[in-house]
C-alpha cells in the first residue's frame, strides 16, 4: 500500500513549513518520507523535495514563453504535468513504497474551482496511493470569526471537490500563543478556551459570548458577522456548519513535539498508515550467550505502538526535551523484562513449553473409559447367575443341581 499527504491551503498558511516540520519529525523516528514539491512558482523550500514539477516546468517558463498570468500559468504547468503524467510516473518509481508528502500551491482556486488537483490526486490513486487532504487555515483567521467562517468554508469546498479523507489543521500555534502571551511570560487563564471553540468550531458561544475588554489583548471581532445585511447569513452559514459536525481543526505548534505527533497520527489513521506494515522481526540470536549484568540491548522486545495523544490544547505543555528522562532501571529488573518481552514475541528460544502434554491425559482418559465399559459389560452378564436365582422360566434346566441360596438343600 502506498501513501500521501497532500498538503493544501491558504496562500502563506505554512504548507512548506509542515511539509519540512513533518520530514524532519519522521527523519528523526527513523520513518522513511519522502516531500514532492507541486509549485512551479516555489522559489525557496525549507525541504530538500525528492520529485519536483519545477524539473518539468516552471511558472517563469510559461509566463515569459506563453505570456501568461501568473495564476493563469499556474493552472497551465499543472494541466502540463497531467498530460505529462508518465513523467510523473518515472519519478514516483523510485520512491514505491515510501510515504509522500507533497506541497501544493497556495492558490485556493485549484482546490475549490478547477478541476486539476482531483484528477491529479485521480491519476496517484489509480497508481495505488491512499491520499489524506490536509488543509492548513493560519491561526490569525481566529482573529475575527467573518474570516474564520469563511476560511472554514474554503475548507470545506476543498473537503467536497476533492472527495478524500481530509484534516483541517490550524497553524502557526505558536504565534497565536507567542501574540496573547503578556511581556511578564503570562497568558490569559481563557485562551485555552477561546481556541477551543475554533478548533471545535462552537461557533454558537463565537457569536453570542460578549467581548469584554481585558478579557483578550485581541477580542474576537465579531462586528461584520453579526452587524449588517449578511448578518442573518453568516450566522446560518456558522450555523450549518456547526449543526452538522462539517468542520473541526487540529492545532499545529511545530515548536511542540506532540503537537506534530497529534497531526501526523490523525493523517496516518485516516489513510491507514501502519496497519500493514509486518511487526520487525527482533535482532536476537538463538542460542543466546549469558550476557553480563546490566548489558541489556534496548532493541529487542514487542514492536512499540505510539501511543495515540489526546486531542488538547497544546499550549503550557512541556517539551519532548523538557520532559524528565525516565528512573533507571535496575539490570535485573531489566533482564526480567527483556525476557517477559522476548515471550511475548515467541522468541523461538524462549518459547514455553506446555507444563502438561495434552496426548497422555487424553490417551488415560481413554483407557478408564474402555475399563468402566468392561466393568459395565461384566456386572451385567454376571448379576443373572449370581443375584437372581431361579425365576419363572429362567430356573436350572432338569437335571441341573443348581445353587439354592438361603436354604439347605433338602435331605434327600
Ligand atoms: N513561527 C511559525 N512560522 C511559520 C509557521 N508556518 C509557517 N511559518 C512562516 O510563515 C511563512 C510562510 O510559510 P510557508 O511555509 O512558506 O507557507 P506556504 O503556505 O508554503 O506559502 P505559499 O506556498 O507561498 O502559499 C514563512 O516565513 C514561515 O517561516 C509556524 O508554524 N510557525
Amino acid at each position: 500500500m502506498k501513501h500521501a499527504q497532500l498538503v493544501i491551503g491558504t496562500a502563506g498558511a505554512g504548507k512548506s513549513t509542515y511539509c519540512s516540520t513533518i520530514m524532519q519529525h519522521c527523519e528523526a523516528s527513523r520513518r522513511t518520507v519522502h516531500a514532492m514539491n507541486l509549485d512551479p512558482a516555489a522559489e525557496y523550500l525549507a525541504y530538500t523535495p525528492s520529485i519536483d514539477i519545477r524539473d518539468l516546468i516552471t511558472l517563469e517558463e510559461v509566463m515569459d514563453d506563453l505570456r501568461y498570468g501568473p495564476n493563469g500559468g499556474l493552472v497551465y504547468c499543472l494541466e502540463y504535468l497531467l498530460d505529462n503524467f508518465e513523467w510523473m510516473e518515472n519519478e514516483l518509481d523510485d520512491y514505491q513504497d515510501d510515504y509522500l508528502i507533497i506541497d501544493c500551491p497556495g492558490q485556493i482556486e485549484l482546490y475549490t474551482h478547477f478541476p486539476v488537483m482531483k484528477d491529479f490526486v485521480g491519476h496517484l490513486q489509480r497508481l495505488g496511493y491512499q491520499v489524506v487532504v490536509v488543509y492548513l487555515m493560519d491561526a490569525q483567521f481566529t482573529d475575527d470569526a467573518a474570516k474564520f467562517i469563511s476560511g472554514s468554508l474554503a475548507a470545506l469546498s476543498a473537503m467536497i471537490q476533492l472527495e478524500l479523507p481530509h484534516i483541517n489543521v490550524l497553524s502557526k500555534i505558536d504565534i497565536y500563543l507567542q501574540r496573547h502571551t503578556t511581556p511578564d511570560g503570562t497568558q490569559p487563564r481563557r485562551l485555552g478556551r477561546r481556541l477551543d471553540r475554533f478548533l471545535n468550531f462552537d461557533i454558537n458561544r463565537l457569536l453570542t459570548d460578549k467581548n469584554r475588554r481585558g478579557d483578550m489583548d485581541r477580542p474576537i471581532a465579531r462586528s461584520n458577522v453579526q452587524q449588517g445585511n449578511f448578518a442573518s447569513l453568516n450566522s446560518a452559514v456558522a450555523r450549518l456548519l456547526e449543526e452538522y459536525n462539517m468542520v473541526s481543526f487540529l492545532p499545529l505548534d511545530i515548536t511542540d513535539e506532540d503537537s506534530i505527533e497529534l497531526v501526523l497520527s490523525h493523517a496516518d489513521h485516516a489513510i491507514q498508515y501502519g496497519e500493514d506494515l509486518e511487526p520487525r522481526e527482533p535482532k536476537v540470536r538463538l542460542c543466546p550467550a549469558p550476557r553480563p549484568r546490566g548489558q541489556v540491548s534496548s532493541r529487542i522486545g514487542p514492536p512499540s505502538r505510539r501511543p495515540r495523544p489526546s486531542l488538547t490544547l497544546p499550549s503550557g505543555r512541556p517539551t519532548r526535551s523538557d520532559r524528565p528522562s525516565p528512573a533507571p532501571t535496575d539490570p535485573g529488573t531489566r533482564r526480567r523484562r527483556l525476557e517477559c518481552a522476548n515471550l511475548a514475541v515467541g522468541t523461538p528460544q524462549y518459547k514455553r513449553k506446555p507444563t502438561t502434554d495434552p496426548e497422555p491425559r487424553m490417551r488415560r482418559a481413554h483407557m478408564f473409559a474402555c475399563l468402566l465399559a468392561l466393568l459395565f459389560f461384566f456386572l451385567h452378564a454376571l448379576i443373572p447367575l449370581l443375584g437372581a436365582g431361579p425365576g419363572p422360566g429362567k430356573g436350572p434346566a432338569p437335571g441341573h443341581c443348581g445353587v439354592l441360596r438361603g436354604k439347605k438343600r433338602p435331605d434327600t
